[in-house]
């Protein structure tokens, strides 16, 4: 991590001694720097570790992740990207024999503590799929789908919202006169915005993005990349990417991830232009992975 990534050293309040008490001092220090990385970061990430049974596909992960910015993760295949992305919003708690350990605290809360109501959670952290999974019913519909289990609104006010998540997810003008058609009837890049909007009209804080352009055309992946431009101002975004390109165009850092270990996490500039490690300039620029 190069010096001006690290700004204000003493915003998160935590000490090396704080972290893991295991690992060397370069490692502890590593660790301090990927969370202080960020200023006042929305999430901070502590000694994260993930299990598939008894393998562990997560080692000890921290940073912080900036609000209202764009965090790109990359790395090669099975490096564990996605599985990362699935602890934000407790996916894994679905499935038996998946879990986490340490900590990865949200606005000051550690959500992997037990009483947290996972619904809420979900309802604050949002997520998109690879592949656009509209639901079985009508474009309205999908985007109402959220909003009806959490909020109790009015029609005129449930309208509005649809309207407004629809135009944020740049779709509002190519749908508004089929609000009543089936979403599995637009072309794969309307779905994926429909899932965009589907997402956010639930006004979450964060938004997961799991490689979400990697289905579409490239009118359609550069539509989503201006979305997540735009869609910047209002939450913190994560998104998974096997695009180089689409990485350093669309986020403002990047964490470069190598077999379940946090590799490098810095400003997306400095990873793309002046990496710390031979692994990441060897996979950002085609020599691996
Ligand atoms: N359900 C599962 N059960 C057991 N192991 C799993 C499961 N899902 C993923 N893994 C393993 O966890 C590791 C990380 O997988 P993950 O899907 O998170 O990688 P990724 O970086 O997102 O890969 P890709 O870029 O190919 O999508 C891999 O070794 C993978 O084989």
């Amino acid at each position: 991590m190069t010096q001006e990534s690290s700004i204000d050293q003493d915003s998160t309040g935590l000490e090396a001694s704080a972290l893991s008490a295991s690992g060397n001092t370069d490692d502890l220090l590593e660790k301090t720097n990927y969370i202080r990385a960020v200023a006042d970061p929305k999430i901070v990430l502590r000694d994260l570790s993930f299990y598939y049974g008894k393998f562990k596909a997560l080692h000890d992960i921290s940073m912080g992740i900036p609000d209202r910015k764009v965090t790109a993760f990359i790395g090669p295949s099975g490096c564990g990207k996605s599985t990362l992305l699935r602890v934000f919003n407790r996916m894994y708690d679905l499935y038996p024999g998946q879990r986490a350990e340490g900590d990865l605290i949200l606005d000051g809360e550690n959500v992997l503590g037990s009483g947290i109501d996972v619904n809420m959670l979900r309802a604050r952290v949002g997520m998109v799929f690879q592949k656009p999974t509209p639901f079985p019913m009508s474009i309205y519909d999908n985007v109402a789908f959220g909003v009806r289990l959490y909020e109790k609104l009015k029609k005129s006010e449930l309208d509005e919202r649809v309207e407004w998540a629809l135009q944020r997810a740049a779709l509002w003008d190519e749908v508004k006169d089929k609000l009543k058609q089936t979403g599995g009837a637009l072309s794969g890049g309307q779905q994926q915005r429909l899932c965009i909007a589907r997402g956010i009209a639930v006004k979450p804080e964060v938004l997961l993005l799991d490689e979400p352009t990697s289905a579409l055309d490239p009118i359609s992946t550069s539509k989503i990349e201006e979305l997540i431009y735009e869609l910047k101002d209002d939450f913190a975004i994560a998104i998974v990417t096997h695009n180089m390109q689409q990485a350093a165009r669309v986020s403002d850092y990047t964490a470069f991830m190598y077999l379940g270990d946090l590799m490098e996490y810095d400003h997306t500039d400095n990873i793309f232009t002046n990496p710390d490690r031979k692994e990441t300039e060897d996979y950002i620029t085609g020599r691996f992975g």
